[in-house]
């Protein structure tokens, strides 16, 4: 289900980072067409030796994005496995990763937020549409194609990019610090991820895309971010009611498989001024 490279087909340029588990490089790729050598500026996605294992996932995250093909899906062109090595080939996405360019102070419009969001919502629609679930939804995977100017009028451009390795290879330690990209039920059952979870990482997304690319709970400890589980509690909301409302209609503690809810009075102080809060206990899907 996958383009086999040949390794003596590419060439590495500079690298351009890190990703959690592999780093990246711009390169080329060289491949026959009409009958002349073409040289085609890739991206080299190289897994790192110490998540070997996973390397199958890392793979399997990829061929997701390569069996289907959308305007906002990141091109696979396919992998290369070289002894030890593990590359996985994709287009070169001109800008990168968003929350850096955000990040990075670009000033952009509120109706340049806006094209980005609808284009990843649009995205994640057709992946609903074909019950194929991402599982690592946030700014860092959103890659941006065309700056879009708006002297010109033109919009931006993002692409979707695979979401790396499965979040059920996973340590509890990496689940726990992508919260709140992560949704509450897959700290349960990592190996269960529904589309209710890409729904709650747009949430946190669209969060950050608003935010300037600054990350939500940015600093907070692994404690901290359980707690923020535990406690039911939400992103600050967004000056915009409208999408203050979406994002916590997508970060919905309800939605996700939680069973019964009760009310019940957490009191940390015990002087009874603790706020009410709703305790859901986990039950097994009803289904
Ligand atoms: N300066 C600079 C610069 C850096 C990168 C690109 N291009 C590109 N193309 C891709 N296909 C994927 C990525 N990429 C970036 N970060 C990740 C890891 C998180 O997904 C993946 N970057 C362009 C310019």
């Amino acid at each position: 289900q996958f383009h086999m490279i040949k390794y003596e087909d590419l060439k590495w340029d500079e690298s351009l980072g890190q990703g959690s588990f592999s780093r990246i490089f711009r390169g080329t790729k060289m491949d026959i067409r009409d009958g002349e050598k073409r040289e085609t500026e890739v991206l080299l996605k190289e897994l790192d030796g110490l998540h070997k294992n996973c390397w199958e996932s890392f793979f399997e995250a990829a061929s997701l994005m390569s069996q289907i093909s959308h305007r906002h899906l990141l091109l696979v062109y396919g992998v290369s496995v070289f002894g030890a090595k593990n590359i996985m080939v994709q287009e070169f996405v001109k800008y990168g990763a968003l929350d850096l360019y955000l990040k990075r102070g670009r000033s952009v419009s509120v109706s340049w937020k806006l094209d980005v969001a609808k284009q990843l919502a649009s995205a994640l629609n057709f992946l609903e549409e074909k019950n194929i679930v991402h599982g690592n939804i946030c700014a860092k995977n959103l890659l941006l194609a065309r700056e879009g100017d708006p002297s010109q009028g033109s919009s931006p451009f993002i692409k979707l990019s695979d979401p790396g390795i499965n979040v059920a290879f996973l340590d509890k330690d990496v689940i726990l610090d992508r919260i709140p990209w992560v949704a509450p039920e897959v700290l349960e059952a990592p190996d269960n991820l529904t589309l209710e979870c890409d729904k709650w990482s747009f949430g946190a997304t669209l969060w950050e895309i608003f935010n300037n690319g600054n990350a939500p709970l940015r600093g907070w400890d692994l404690d901290r971010k359980r707690q923020f589980y535990e406690t039911f509690q939400q992103l600050p909301p967004s000056q915009w009611t409208e999408l203050a409302d979406l994002i916590s209609q997508c970060m919905d503690y309800q939605a996700g498989n939680f069973g019964s809810v009760e009310l019940c009075r957490y009191d940390p102080l015990g002087d009874n001024t603790g706020e009410l809060v709703a305790v859901k206990k986990l039950q097994p899907n009803k289904q």
